[in-house]
C-alpha cells in the first residue's frame, strides 16, 4: 500500500526557483505547481468572491497534521479546519447529529460524507479567508466524492504526512488531550480505517498529481522545514504570477 505513492515520485513542471527549494527540501513533488497554467474548476463557493486555494491535509492518526497545519496557519496565513475538530464541536453543542457523530469517534468510524461536508462548507462560506488547510478529510472515497459534488472543486494541493504505525501510536497514545478516541482500542480501528479507506484517497491525489509526500518522521521543526518550502513557492508563485 505504502510503496505505490512512492513509486509515483517523479518530478514534473515548476518554477525553477521553487523546484530547487523543494528538491532540497527532499520533498516528494508531483505537478501539484505545474507549470501549465490551469484555471481551477469554477467552484460553487467562493469566500469574497475570490476561488479559494484549498489543502487537503492527509496522514493517519498521530502523523502530525494537526501540528504542522498551526505552523503553517502561523507562517503562511492559512485558515486551518480540522474535520475532527468540526465534528467534536457538533459533540460540544448537543447538536442533532451529535450523539451520532460521539459513537461514530469512539468506534474509529467514519461519519457520513454529507454531514462532515456541509461543516466544512458552512466554516469555507463563514471565513474572510481565501486559503484554507482541511484537515483529516476525506476520509475515504465516498467522502472525496461528495466533497466534490457539494463544493464543486477540487483541492490545489493535497500534503500528506507518511509516518511509521509505531510512532503514529506511540505519539496519540501520549497525547493526554482527553480524546475518547486516544486509546489503545480505537486507535487499531482508527489504524484499520486509515489504511483500507484513506490510503485510495492519498493514491488517487497522487496518480492526478497533487500529491506531496512528506516525511512525518523527525521533530517537529524538522518535519516544518520540509513543509515550508511548498508554501513557499505557492506564495512566490501567488504572488509573481497571480496563480492559485
Ligand atoms: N514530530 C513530532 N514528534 C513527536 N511528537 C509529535 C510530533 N508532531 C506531533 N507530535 C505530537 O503527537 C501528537 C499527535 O499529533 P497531532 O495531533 O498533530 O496529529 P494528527 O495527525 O492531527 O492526529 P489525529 O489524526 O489523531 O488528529 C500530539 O500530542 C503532538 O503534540
Ligand atoms: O472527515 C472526517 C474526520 C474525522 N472523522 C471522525 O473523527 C475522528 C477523529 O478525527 P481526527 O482527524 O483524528 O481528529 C475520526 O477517527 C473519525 O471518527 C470523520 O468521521 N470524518
Ligand atoms: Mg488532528
Amino acid at each position: 500500500m505504502w510503496r505505490r505513492v512512492t513509486s509515483l515520485s517523479t518530478v514534473i513542471g515548476s518554477s525553477k526557483l521553487s523546484l530547487l527549494n523543494l528538491r532540497q527540501a527532499g520533498v516528494n513533488f508531483q505537478e501539484a505547481f505545474s507549470s501549465n497554467v490551469q484555471t481551477p474548476a469554477e467552484g460553487r463557493i467562493s469566500p469574497n468572491g475570490k476561488t479559494p486555494f484549498i489543502t487537503f491535509v492527509l496522514g493517519g492518526p498521530g502523523s502530525g497534521k494537526g501540528t504542522q497545519c498551526a505552523r503553517i496557519v502561523e507562517t503562511f496565513g492559512f485558515t486551518h479546519l480540522s474535520a475532527g475538530d468540526l465534528l467534536r464541536h457538533e459533540i460540544f453543542l448537543n447538536s442533532e447529529n451529535g450523539a451520532m457523530i460521539l459513537n461514530a469517534i469512539k468506534e474509529g468510524k467514519i461519519v457520513p460524507s454529507e454531514v462532515t461536508v456541509k461543516l466544512i462548507k458552512r466554516a469555507i462560506e463563514s471565513s474572510v479567508n481565501d486559503k484554507f488547510l482541511i484537515d483529516g478529510f476525506p476520509r475515504c472515497e465516498e467522502n472525496r466524492m461528495t466533497y466534490e459534488r457539494i463544493i464543486g472543486k477540487e483541492p490545489n494541493i493535497v500534503l500528506f504526512f507518511d509516518c511509521p504505525q509505531e510512532e503514529m501510536v506511540k505519539r496519540v497514545l501520549s497525547r493526554n488531550q482527553g480524546r475518547v478516541d486516544d486509546n489503545i482500542d480505537t486507535v487499531k480501528e482508527r489504524l484499520k480505517v486509515f489504511k483500507t479507506l484513506n490510503l485510495p484517497v492519498i493514491n488517487y491525489y497522487a496518480e492526478k498529481g497533487k500529491l506531496l509526500k512528506i516525511d512525518g518522521t523527525g521533530t517537529e521543526d524538522e518535519i516544518f522545514e520540509r513543509v515550508r518550502p511548498v508554501f513557499a513557492a505557492w506564495r512566490y508563485r501567488s504572488k509573481h504570477f497571480g496563480l492559485v
